[in-house]
C-alpha cells in the first residue's frame, strides 16, 4: 500500500491510460494501490504483455476500449514514447469529450504539440512524473494549458498525488529542467548504487558483498532523508568525522572536478534533450 491513498474518487467518467509501459504502468500501479476503483480505469496499449493484461483484467480494469463502448473519460493519461505521440494522438483524440482533461507525461512534448493533435479547445495538462510513483514516492511537476478548469486541474492533481508529491508551475519552459532533475533523476541514483558497488569491488570486496552494501546504503540514505527533518547537508555532515574516512572521500567528490560539475553537465544534457524532443 502506498502512503498516498486516492480514496473514493467520483471523477464523472472513467480514467483512460494510453500507454501502459514503464511509467504509465507505474502510475496505474500507484492508482490501484491508492484505492482507485479498477472499474473506473481503462487501458489502451496494443503492446501490453499477456501476463499484465491478465492481471489487470482479473482486477477489473477495462482493457482496449473503443470510443464507442467507453463513457467519455474524465481524464486521459497519455503515456507513450514521445516518438509515438503523432501516431497515438488520433486515438486519444477519439476519446476526448468537452469535459475530458488530457494529462500528458511525454518528455519534451509541448502543450502546443499536444493540443494541435486533439479536438479544438481540448484541456491539456503537461506533466513530468518519475518512476518512484510505482511505490507512491514519485514527484510530478505539472503545467496547465489554456482552458483547463479548476475541477480538471484538481482531478489531474488527485491522480498524480496517488503516486506521490505534485507541484505545479506556471512556466512551461521549466518542465525541461524538471525532466533533467526529477524525471530522469531516479536513474542517477540507481547509477550511484551501481557505481558504488563497482568502486567497492575495485577496493577489494567480493562483487556480491559490494552490491549488497551499495544497494542497502542508497536505500537507507534515501529513507533517512525521507524521514529526517534535517537538510541533506546536515545529514552529510553527520556522517563526516573531522579528518576521518568520509572527509577523505568527500575531498574527491566535492573537489572542483567532483560531483557538482558532473551532475551539472548531466542535468544540462537531459534538459537540452528535452528541448530537442520538442523540435
Ligand atoms: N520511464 C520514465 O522514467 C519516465 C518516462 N516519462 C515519459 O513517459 C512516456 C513513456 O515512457 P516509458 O513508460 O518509459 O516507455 P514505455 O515504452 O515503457 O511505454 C510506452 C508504452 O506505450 C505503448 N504504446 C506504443 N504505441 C501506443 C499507442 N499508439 N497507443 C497506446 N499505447 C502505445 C508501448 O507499447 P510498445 O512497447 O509495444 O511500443 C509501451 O507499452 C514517455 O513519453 C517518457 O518521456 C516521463 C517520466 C519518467
Ligand atoms: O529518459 C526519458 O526520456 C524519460 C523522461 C524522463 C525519464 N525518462
Amino acid at each position: 500500500m502506498t502512503e498516498h491513498s486516492i480514496g473514493p474518487l467520483s471523477p464523472g467518467g472513467p480514467i483512460l491510460l494510453v500507454g501502459a509501459g514503464k511509467m504509465g504502468g507505474a502510475l496505474l500501479d500507484g492508482w490501484l494501490a491508492g484505492g482507485l476503483d479498477p472499474a473506473l480505469v481503462a487501458v489502451v496499449d496494443p503492446g501490453l504483455p499477456p501476463d499484465v493484461a491478465e492481471r489487470l483484467s482479473a482486477q477489473g480494469v477495462i482493457l482496449a476500449p473503443e470510443p464507442g463502448n467507453l463513457p467519455p473519460p474524465a481524464a486521459i493519461l497519455f503515456a507513450v514514447k514521445p516518438q509515438m505521440a503523432a501516431d497515438a494522438l488520433p486515438s486519444v483524440a477519439g476519446f476526448v469529450s468537452p469535459d475530458t482533461v488530457v494529462v500528458s507525461i511525454l518528455a519534451g512534448t509541448t502543450l502546443k504539440t499536444l493540443r494541435s493533435g486533439l479536438p479544438n479547445g481540448a484541456a491539456v495538462v503537461r506533466t513530468m512524473p518519475n518512476t518512484p510513483a510505482s511505490v507512491g514516492r514519485g514527484i510530478t511537476a505539472c503545467v496547465a494549458g489554456e482552458g483547463v478548469s479548476a475541477a480538471q486541474r484538481a482531478l489531474a492533481d488527485r491522480l498524480l498525488q496517488a503516486c506521490g508529491e505534485v507541484v505545479w508551475v506556471d512556466d512551461e519552459a521549466l518542465i525541461d529542467a524538471v525532466t533533467g532533475v526529477s524525471g530522469s533523476g531516479p536513474a542517477y541514483v540507481f547509477l550511484m548504487a551501481e557505481s558504488l558497488a563497482r568502486a567497492g569491488v575495485a577496493a577489494g570486496l567480493p562483487p556480491d558483498l559490494a552490491g549488497k552494501l551499495a544497494r542497502a546504503t542508497v536505500e537507507g540514505a534515501g529513507e533517512l532523508l525521507h524521514r529526517s527533518p534535517e537538510t541533506p547537508e546536515t545529514l552529510r555532515k553527520n556522517v563526516t568525522s573531522p579528518n576521518g574516512t568520509t572527509a577523505a572521500a568527500l575531498g574527491v567528490l566535492m573537489a572542483a572536478d567532483g560531483l557538482d560539475p558532473l551532475l551539472e553537465r548531466a542535468v544540462a544534457a537531459a534538459t537540452a534533450r528535452s528541448r530537442e524532443l520538442a523540435g
